[in-house]
């Protein structure tokens, strides 16, 4: 079943469109994960990484549909955060959550034939469900993501319009009357064409920030037969009523990513009384229901 057909199964099932962000940081661990860490070795801290995120995993499993390991803080930490990486995707994985690898690959043709075995091919330690790719090289650089996909029933979600300020610079540029931002959608859209599962869906998602509600309108109507996959949510300032538009509807069409708010919400003024330190794994959970429940009233599944 293509990876579009599995991300509406499960939206379905969780009934939530929310995607949790797994970006272990080691200055905002839980106490108890933290302490654990005695000689600041890169081993201590991905085994901590590898604690953290499973016990995260375990706490949203069954109400949210995916998750989102960040690999560059696993990357961080070497050899060591690599495994980590791998042993987390493959937890997620075992617990029938989707996985959308964020590491926005990307190279020259024959180069992201080896990106893409390396993070959707069957025999990769990071096997991962979905794959986000930046589109700066071009439709052959492209092409070899969409050719793994279709042989490991896998997705890759396009950058299309990032969550960061400065990302217009060169997203918003004006060439032939159209930003590049719309072009890269356009993109998107004729590689879908030919390719759609029988709810619509192609395999190339995108990705669009929660911090740009009119774009995220725009391309939600440039890009019908995608997922979306928006950050920016919490942290970064989105909130429900901006990703609104991102929903079709029906509420399928988007899923909204959140990090630093959802796995670290212990330190949340709004749970750390109630939950603090001790029971931080509560938090999450909490978080993360609330989140499903902000989603779900502007329309999300
Ligand atoms: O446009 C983009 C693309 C990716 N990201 C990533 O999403 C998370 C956001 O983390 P928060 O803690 O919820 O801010 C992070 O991994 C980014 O690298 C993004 O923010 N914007």
């Amino acid at each position: 079943m293509s990876f579009a057909t599995r991300l509406v199964q499960a939206v379905q099932k969780t009934k939530s469109v929310t995607c949790v962000g797994l970006d272990p940081r080691k200055a905002s661990l839980p106490a108890p994960i933290r302490e654990a860490v005695v000689n600041d070795r890169p081993d201590e801290w991905a085994a901590a990484y590898t604690q953290f995120c499973m016990e995260i995993i375990d706490a949203v499993a069954g109400i949210v549909p995916c998750v989102k390991p960040q690999a560059a803080f696993f990357e961080q930490l070497g050899p060591a955060g690599m495994i980590s990486l791998g042993q987390v995707v493959a937890y997620a994985r075992e617990k029938d959550l989707l996985v959308i690898l964020d590491g926005k690959r990307n190279d020259i043709g024959s180069t992201a034939t080896a990106y893409a075995d390396a993070y959707l091919g069957a025999d990769s330690p990071w096997q991962s469900d979905s794959l986000t790719v930046s589109p700066y090289l071009g439709r052959d650089s492209i092409e070899p993501f969409v050719e793994v996909c279709e042989k490991r029933a896998a997705g890759i979600f396009v950058l299309v319009k990032t969550s960061n300020p400065g990302g217009g610079l060169l997203q918003n540029r004006e060439t032939d009357g159209q930003t590049v931002y719309a072009r890269v959608a356009e993109l998107v859209t004729e590689i879908n064409a030919d390719r759609l599962d029988s709810h619509g869906f192609g395999p190339i998602g995108a990705v669009v920030g929660a911090t740009y509600p009119e774009e995220l309108a725009e391309l939600r109507q440039a890009m019908p037969h995608s997922w979306i996959l928006i950050p920016g949510f919490g942290a970064q300032g989105g909130a429900a009523d901006d990703v609104k538009a991102g929903f079709l509807d029906g509420g399928l069409g988007a899923v909204v990513n959140s990090s630093r708010h959802l796995i670290f919400a212990h330190k949340r003024p709004e749970f750390a009384d109630k939950f603090g330190d001790a029971k931080w794994q509560d938090a999450v959970r909490a978080a993360t229901e609330e989140m499903n429940s902000a989603l779900n009233v502007v329309g999300g599944k």
